[in-house]
């Protein structure tokens, strides 16, 4: 079994007094800072004016602009977007860089894929949380954590993998366990994830079943409650103890049904389908797509985000969650 890395097994001696500089303050950026802060860690963070820096500045912390930030910084995490990134490290970071500090990622697509060339004289790591930005800091404030991985893309002080794996304890990551990664290894797994199952898988999914309930006629409140809703519900159960204590918890009808129908709808058909994604993520051809979209204005990305705003299950939903106070939504 890999080595997987707890609070007990990092000495945090290496991050100790040592000043971090948090480069965005969205998903992870906030929860970064914010974990780091609550864990004894000096933060200071790096944005441009705007939405993030007026809230950075509200909640406490010392803002500056990037490149003042990066200027004082032993560790630099750039949490930018992914696709603004090499536009503001070649303008902001690459020269404020301190000699023999750290530039650190929390997902290795602008290194690898070679839209960041670091400089020689820093550590490159990373550290990527296995979970969205708000669920790492929730789950810090619940004395809980969501787990991380770390990579060494370049170690000049030759400390680089325990500054990655205290900073992986400070945001709390070792709480639920860290472990070693590549960045090629961090950046494919991390991309097929989220298009093959977390989010686009998931979202293929839930819209197949809501359009099936409601084109043969039910309510689409039903069919949200069933296709949505309860998933959160059901996930939670194998979050917990996994596949065998989700079908502990059913009825013996739903597992059967599990068995008989779920092998139905998805199968090697969609593995295949998930092997194509998989080649193209390897290949550069998902990455160069996503960098060309962005050059051009994206003008896909925003024509499907529009129509699947308009997608009915998006207003059923709404509706729905505003009758239901206890769910929390960082976007209400
Ligand atoms: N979202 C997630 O949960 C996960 C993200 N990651 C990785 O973390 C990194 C950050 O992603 P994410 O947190 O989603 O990003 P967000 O889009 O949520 O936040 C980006 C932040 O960068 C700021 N920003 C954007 N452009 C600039 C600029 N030119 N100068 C200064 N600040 C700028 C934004 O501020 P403003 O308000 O001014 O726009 C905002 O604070 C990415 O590498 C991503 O792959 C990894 C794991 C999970
Ligand atoms: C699943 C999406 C993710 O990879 C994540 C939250 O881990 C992301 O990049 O946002």
């Amino acid at each position: 079994m890999a080595k997987v890395y707890y609070d007990k097994d990092i000495n945090t001696g290496s991050l100790q007094g040592k000043t971090v500089a948090i480069v965005g303050y969205g998903s992870q950026g906030h929860a970064h800072a914010q974990n780091l802060r609550d864990s004894g860690y000096n933060v200071i963070v790096g944005l441009r004016e705007g939405k993030s820096f007026d809230k950075a500045k509200e909640d406490g912390f010392d803002v500056r602009t990037v490149g003042e930030a990066v200027k004082d910084a032993d560790v630099t995490m750039v949490l930018l977007p992914d696709e603004g990134q090499p536009k503001v490290y070649e303008a902001e970071i690459k020269d404020n860089l301190k000699e023999n500090s750290a530039l650190a990622f929390a997902h290795g697509f602008n290194v690898h894929f070679n839209q960041i060339v670091p400089p020689e004289n820093v550590d490159v790591f990373l550290v990527a949380p296995k979970g969205p930005g708000h669920l790492v800091r929730r789950t810090y404030q619940e004395e809980a954590g969501v787990p991380a991985l770390f990579g060494v893309f370049q170690d000049v002080s030759g400390n680089a993998s325990d500054v990655a794996k205290a900073y992986a304890q400070g945001i709390g990551a070792a709480r639920a366990g860290v472990l070693e990664t590549s960045f090629q290894e961090e950046t494919e797994t991390d991309l097929f994830g989220e298009q093959a199952v977390l989010c686009g898988g998931l979202t293929s999914l839930v819209k197949a079943g809501f359009e099936t309930l409601t084109d043969a006629g039910y309510q689409p409140e039903v069919a949200y409650f069933e296709c949505l809703h309860e998933l959160k519900l059901i996930v939670d159960l194998m979050y917990e103890g996994g596949m065998e204590n989700m079908r502990y918890s059913i009825s013996d009808t739903a597992q059967w049904g599990d068995f008989v129908s779920g092998p139905r709808v998805i199968n090697e058909e969609t593995k295949a389908r998930m092997g194509e994604v998989l080649t193209e993520i390897q290949n550069g051809q998902f990455a160069k797509g996503w960098i060309l979209e962005n050059q051009a204005g994206r003008p896909q990305y925003n024509a499907i985000n529009n129509s699947e705003y308009k997608h009915p299950i998006t207003a059923v939903g709404q509706e729905l969650r505003d009758l239901m106070p206890f769910v929390q939504n960082p976007i209400r």
